[in-house]
């Protein structure tokens, strides 16, 4: 039976030859990833009332990222738990080095054909490396902890496909923001959306990330891409091993329940307007629209690939007065990567100030949150009301190239006629 990337990994992961959408089956997970925040402190008081402990510990995995650096002390009794927890169980344990999205793959945990849970609503990141990786809430971790399965009802696919390639100064954010625009919070359905067509094989690995990452913006429970070459080379460098990335494609002639068909060379930077992912639209639409902070961070906006970005609007320009700009790089190893290559000194000649390797304001923890009134263009996922900090503060979301360009303007700005002019002399 013809099956898609979905099917065949859900159908491995509950040892059946086929799986068919509606179906509800129970499958064994391959990894189970965990962070400080909805992690111990919550499965533990679950685990210990059950009196279990974990299914495999070696399949665990651990990384402190919420709380870090623990700016109160509350936040440091968590972390402090957190790093407890993880001596005790003898579990993979990533500490303050990076949000969990991030690490988990740099690290080389991840690789096509996984079936993986995350707590986090964020977990479809794992697609990218065609794994079918979905968050879910603590106490159903718990029951994955101890026991190492999970049911699943197999989702049905959404295939969106992105013909032709994105110009110059677009990025995977602007994909994600024009798809909630158009297709809602609510079009993914919770089914598996996958990403497909020629602008995306052209994506290198952390811009797919963020495809699948806000497939949970789309609603859809995961967001898969098949795996390539691509694929292969970063999960090598990482120190993993990518196996027969042919066993884990969809058949040709699977059944999908939509088709999206979308043109990236038409693609324009999109903004979304408070308080929804999905009030995306053109920045043109956005005339006059002065920001206070600019943030360049989070796991959908601060990878190597978006500080690099930012970098290039940023070289040879300042940040306008009455701005501040924010860059919480999303993990240690990026933020190495881009202070070796001259991106970190490009963002302090320009006077961003530099935050922890941290989920920080973006998820609303830790002290740069955003105060009364606070106008805020943001490389995030999410700009829900009050997420970032006060309820009367309004985010604004962008790709890096244009929150960069909006710091330096001063106001939301597209940054083609930037990366155009090239840095001042
Ligand atoms: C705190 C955590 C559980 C939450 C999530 O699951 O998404 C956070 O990471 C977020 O981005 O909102």
């Amino acid at each position: 039976m013809p099956m898609t990337l979905a099917e065949k990994i859900i159908a491995r992961a509950s040892g059946r030859s086929a799986v068919s959408p509606g179906e509800i089956v129970t499958a064994r997970v391959d990894l189970a990833m965990i962070h400080d925040s909805g992690g111990p402190r919550r499965v533990e008081p679950i685990l210990k009332r059950l009196g279990v402990g974990l299914f495999d510990r070696s399949k665990v995995v651990l990384i402190s990222d919420h709380f870090v650096p623990g700016d109160d002390e509350a936040g440091r009794e968590i972390l402090d738990l957190t790093r407890r927890w993880a001596a005790e169980k003898q579990v993979a344990f990533y500490d303050g080095v990076g949000i969990c999205h991030v690490v988990l793959p740099e690290r080389g945990h991840l690789k096509p054909g996984m079936f993986v849970v995350g707590g986090d609503s964020h977990s479809p990141t794992g697609g990218a490396f065609g794994a079918y990786m979905f968050g879910v809430g603590a106490t159903e971790m718990a029951g994955v902890l101890a026991t190492g399965e999970i049911w699943i009802r197999v989702p049905e696919t959404i295939l969106i496909e992105w013909r032709g390639r994105l110009g110059d100064g677009i990025a995977a954010k602007d994909i994600m923001l024009a798809l909630c625009g158009r297709l809602g919070m609510d079009g993914g359905r919770y089914q598996a959306v996958q990403y497909t067509g020629e602008a995306i094989e052209s994506l290198g690995m952390q811009e797919r990330m963020t495809l699948s990452n806000m497939a949970a913006e789309l609603g859809g429970q995961t967001g898969l891409i098949a795996p390539d070459a691509t694929t292969a080379a970063y999960i090598r460098e990482a120190g993993g091993e990518p196996g027969d990335i042919s066993d884990w494609q969809g058949d040709a002639d699977a059944a999908i329940a939509e088709h999206h068909v979308l043109d990236a060379a038409a693609l324009q930077p999109q903004v979304a307007a408070p308080h929804s992912p999905a009030n995306a639209a053109d920045v043109d639409a956005y005339p006059d629209t002065p920001v206070d902070v600019a943030y360049i961070g989070a796991c959908t906006g601060a990878k190597y690939v978006d500080l690099e970005r930012a970098a290039r609007i940023l070289r040879g320009r300042k940040v306008a007065s009455g701005v501040q700009l924010l860059v919480a790089p999303a993990s240690r190893r990026d933020q190495e990567r881009a202070a070796a290559d001259g991106i970190m000194a490009v963002f302090e000649e320009a006077g961003a100030k530099v935050l922890t390797n941290a989920c920080g304001i973006c998820a609303g923890y830790g002290n740069a949150r955003l105060g009364e009134d606070i106008t805020c263009i943001s490389s995030t996922a999410r700009n829900f009301k009050g997420r970032m900090g006060a309820a009367s503060s309004r985010v604004y979301l962008a790709s890096p190239f244009t929150v960069a360009a909006s710091a330096v303007a001063g106001r939301i700005a597209d940054p083609r006629p930037m990366l155009a002019e090239g840095g001042p002399a």
